[in-house]
Parts: C-alpha cells; structure tokens; sequence
C-alpha cells in the first residue's frame, strides 16, 4: 500500500503499538507499524512524511535493547518518541537514562514548561530540519493536563540540544523537543484514550510538524487497495478463502474489483462450524456477489487429522494446514492459482506472535500456516482492526447482516470443544451453541454484544434430573463487549436471559446437566478457551 502521505511507526514491542498507528488513520493519515530494523533505504523509499518510536518492555542501556539505525536522527524526518522510544532517543544524545526511584504507572499530571523561543504560529509544515528554534508540542493546550505513563526508566536531564516541554512530580522530562531538528518525544502515551489531550498531540504532530494534509479514509483504503491487488496479481488468478465472516467477505469484494473473474473464492465445510451455517453462507454469497464461489465439503479429512489431539495449539496447527491443503488440491482441479486471499487481520498477527510481541495463540491463517505451501498470499487488511474492517465494509455496500456478523475464528468449533474433538463432543456444543445464539438475539442483545456463543469444557458433574442421578457434560456461556477484539469484557446479561439460556441448554441438549457463565475479562483471559 503506497498512500501519498503516511506516517511510520516503529514497533519496539509495546502494548499499545498498534493504537498508535490506529490513531494516525483516525487523523485521515494513513499509517503503518514496521520492525525498528527496517532498511532505511527501503523506508526513504516508501517516503513517510514522519517517524513515530513506539514504547517498549526493554530498557535502553539494557544489553541486546533494540535500536534504529542511527542515521535515521540525520534523515531530517519529523521523529516522535514515545516512552521507549523517548529514552532511545534520549540516549542516541547521550542523555542520562536511569532506573527511577519509583516508576509512574497510569494517571499523571503533566506541566508544561515554558519555553520563550517556541514559534506558536505558522509552522511551515516541513520535513527539513530548519534551522532555528522548532516550535512545540504541546502548543495550544493546558499548562497542567492529565496524560498516561508506564515507565520504570527516566531520563533525568534532557540531552544537548533539546528544550524541556513538560515535566510531572516523578519526571523531570516528560516532553522535550530538539531545538533545531524536528525530533519530539514523550515519556507519557499520547495514544491511549486516558490522556486527556493525546490526540491533539499527535494532531499537531502529524498535521503541523510533518506536514500532512489529511483526507486519507476508508475509501481510498479501498482504492489504493485495489490498485495494490493488481499490481501484485498481474494477469495471474486468485483463489480467496472466503468463510462467510466479514473480514474475508471485504477481502473477497476488494479483489473482485481488482481482477474481476480471475478470483474464485472457496468455502470451507471443515465439519466444525455451527448448526445450519454451511447453507446459510452459500445462500447468503450466492445472492448479490456476482463472484465464482466453490462450496468443499471437507468434514470427515479435519476430523480424522483431529483425532487424539488434545493441545490447542496442535489443534490450530492442523487446522491451518489442512485448510492450506483442501485449497492446493482445489487450486489444482480448477486450473492454475498462484494467489491465495486470505481475510488476516491485524489482531490475528501480533496474537500469533511477532518478533517483538509473544505468542498468545496461533491463529489458522498466520501462525497456523505451513512452512511448505504453493501459494502466495493476499491479504489487503493484515494492518487493520475489525471496527475498521466493519466500516470498510459498509463502504464497499457489504449488507449489514455480514458487516454485523458476530466474529467466528476459522478453526471453529474445535477451539470450544477442550480437550479431543469428537462428532457427539460436536453436535453437543451445535446444539447448546443454536440455544446461545437464539435467546440473545431475542432478547435484542446480538448487536451490542461483540461475541456470545457456548464452550465445551472437558469436564462432567453429578446432577438430578427426573429423580434420577445424571453425569453429564457442563456447557459454559462466553459473551463479551469489545471494541476491536484486542481486550474484551464479559457482557452484563440480564440474569432473566441467563436463566432462559440455562433452562433450555439442559432441556433441549442431551448429556448437558450444568451451564456455566464465564464472567472473566480480557486480559487475563482471552474471548476464546483455547
Ligand atoms: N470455513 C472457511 N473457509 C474458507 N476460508 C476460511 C474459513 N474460515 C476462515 N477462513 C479464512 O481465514 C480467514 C480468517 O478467519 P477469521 O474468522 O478471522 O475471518 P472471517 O471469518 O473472514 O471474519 P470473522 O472474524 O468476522 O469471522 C478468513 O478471512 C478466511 O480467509
Ligand atoms: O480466524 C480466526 N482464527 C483463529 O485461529 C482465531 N482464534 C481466535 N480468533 C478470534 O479472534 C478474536 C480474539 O480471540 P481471542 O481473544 O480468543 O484471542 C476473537 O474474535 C476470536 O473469535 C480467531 N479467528
Ligand atoms: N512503556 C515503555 O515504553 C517502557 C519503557 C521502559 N522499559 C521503562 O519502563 O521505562
Ligand atoms: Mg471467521
């Protein structure tokens, strides 16, 4: 994706790395997260109108910390530290960083210091390092202001060369800013929502001191999108693993537009979705699309590799390369692809792991790969988040059933079932799952309920049922309120629903006889139980 004005963010493994970058585009400028050791040529290449250092778990004089090329400080970019980011900068100009005597871990008060040779008006918007004072930060906002720490590190005395913008009790230098080179830093987070003045600053750093003009929006995501499919796909056809979910409906409908009747996109019957889904995916494609969709019906090859398998991460593995496998084999009957689309999401790749951020889960279509496969990838939404993919969807004229589709990850009902999956394991957890999915949209709840849908433990209890002693399987509800996926809290059902729930689980699905509700958030947790 080759936007005309983007801006870059470094990812020195932060948790909130990607909340920077989604900012950005909030701001109607699009940006990006890249390893911090990107080629800085390749970068110059790519000519992002400014840097942005993200936060990180490392401490900077720590042995094996990560660092940037140091010419990137000479470039004469716009470059805006953030914590991590700051000390790194901090010390490239041989500043003090130390461990502080106690760290700040959330609210803080921020001081602006004054600063008598900051130019508050007519910046000139450019990248070049004028010589000559640099103006501000923090122009235009509150002297005192709530802003968001997590840092154990300070730095004590603002390198050669750098103004001091604000300080709280605990750090003396908390903004600062180059007087000559567009270089900033923050030791607080402008991106988290609880900083009470965070997006004007990176408003003012993007817009004032990069230079940026905005406009950029889900559609000319959409446009540049498609110009990007082409380029990458030539004359050549696109198979695209379409699921029925939104993320691979938008993929799907962006290379439609890119190459037309080159692509077929293939569905999957792994044998693991929920009650009636299978026919109502085809229905629901088959109208309206225009596209070629293939219907495979796959069930009994994923159970029998699924036999045994009790681990969940073995569990997505073999999911993941099966999948590949029922599409080389469907590539192979239906003439020559060499593309595979695929709907990856961002949140499906920092979960399974990056260089810098661990490994929770390995989701089917990232982490769940194989190393061997004839494919090469497309996958047009691997840099957003699901809120985003929503609104590009409503914009391409996706029906809102599918925009609004509750997520369903693609290894499916095998991530319910804890411990082997079986066919009864499975048509006991369809069942329960069907009763799940019907009272909460009875009860008018499935729109503002981001996931709700049943869990099979791996484990039985005594109960009574008849007067006669049963022992029988539990079924657990999750249902959680998110935003994007990233972190989830457990939906407050009214206790009247749950009530419903309970009562016609154990009546209507065979060898249930106790339902749980799963009242944990993420984090600690995860929406998923494996
Ligand atoms: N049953 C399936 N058949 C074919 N492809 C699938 C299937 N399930 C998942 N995939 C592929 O894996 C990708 C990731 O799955 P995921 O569930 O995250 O996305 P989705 O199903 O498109 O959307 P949602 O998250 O809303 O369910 C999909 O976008 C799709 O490309
Ligand atoms: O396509 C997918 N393949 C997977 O392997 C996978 N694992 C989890 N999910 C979905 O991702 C979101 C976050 O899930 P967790 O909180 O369980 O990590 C939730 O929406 C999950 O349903 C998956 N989707
Ligand atoms: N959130 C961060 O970037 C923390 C940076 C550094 N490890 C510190 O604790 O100060
Ligand atoms: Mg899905």
């Amino acid at each position: 994706m080759e936007p005309h004005e983007w801006i870059a963010v470094l990812d020195f493994g932060g948790q909130y790395n990607q909340l920077i970058a989604r900012r950005i585009r909030e701001l109607q400028v699009y940006s990006e997260l890249l390893p911090p050791d990107v080629n800085l040529d390749e970068l110059r290449r790519r000519g992002p109108r400014g840097i942005i250092f993200s936060g990180g778990p490392n401490s900077v004089y720590a042995p094996g910390a990560p660092a940037v090329d140091p010419q990137i400080y000479e470039w004469g970019i716009p470059v805006l530290g953030i914590c991590y980011g700051m000390q790194l900068m901090a010390a490239h100009f041989s500043a003090p960083v130390d461990r502080a005597a106690a760290g700040e871990y959330g609210k803080a008060l921020l001081e602006r210091v004054p600063n008598p040779a900051s130019v508050s008006a007519g910046v000139s918007g450019h990248a070049a390092n004028t010589p000559g004072s640099q103006p501000d930060l923090l122009d235009g906002l509150p002297d005192r202001q709530t802003v968001w720490m997590s840092h154990g590190d300070v730095v004590t005395a603002p390198p050669e060369g750098f103004v001091v913008e604000g300080r709280t009790d605990r750090c003396p230098v908390a903004a600062m800013h180059h007087q000559e080179k567009s270089l900033y830093a923050v030791q607080f987070h402008p991106e988290v929502q609880h900083t009470e003045f965070g997006q004007d600053m990176l408003r003012r750093f993007v817009y004032d001191i990069c230079g940026c003009t905005g406009g950029w929006t889900m559609s000319s995501y959409a446009r540049e999108a498609v110009e990007e499919i082409r380029r990458q796909v030539g004359d050549g056809q696109v198979l695209c693993a379409l699921s029925g979910g939104v993320d691979s409906a938008v993929a799907a409908v962006l290379v439609h537009r890119a190459v037309g009747d080159r692509l077929t996109c293939v569905f999957v019957d792994h044998g693991l979705l929920r009650k009636g889904e299978a026919d109502r995916v085809m229905e629901a494609f088959a109208r309206g699309f225009g596209m070629k969709i293939v219907r495979v019906d796959a069930g009994r090859r994923f159970l029998a590799r699924l036999g045994g398998v009790r681990d969940p991460e073995q569990k997505r593995k073999i999911i993941g390369e099966e999948f590949i496998r029922v599409f080389e084999e469907e590539a192979d009957r239906l003439g020559k692809f060499d593309f595979l689309a695929q709907g990856t999401l961002y949140t499906d790749i920092i979960e399974s792991g990056t260089k810098t951020a661990a490994t929770i889960k390995s989701h089917h279509n990232v982490g769940g790969l194989p190393e061997r496969m004839s494919f090469r990838l497309i996958e047009p939404l691997n840099t957003l988040f699901k809120d985003e993919v929503r609104a590009l969807g409503t914009e391409l004229g996706i029906p809102e059933d599918i925009v609004w589709r509750q997520p369903f990850p693609g290894p499916g009902l095998a991530i319910r079932i804890l411990g082997e999956v079986t066919q009864e394991r499975l048509s006991i957890l369809r069942e329960a799952d069907a009763v799940v999915r019907e009272e909460i949209r009875k009860a008018g709840l499935h729109r503002e309920i981001w996931q709700y849908f049943a869990v099979l433990p791996d484990v039985r209890s005594v109960g009574v049922m008849g007067d006669e002693r049963t022992y029988a399987y539990t079924i657990a509800i999750r249902a959680v309120t998110s935003r994007d996926g990233m972190t989830a809290d457990f939906a407050r059902i009214p206790y009247e629903v749950l009530e419903r729930l309970s009562g016609r689980i154990v009546a209507e699905v065979p060898q249930v006889n106790r339902v749980v509700y799963d009242i944990t958030s993420k984090p600690p947790a995860t929406i998923e139980w494996e």
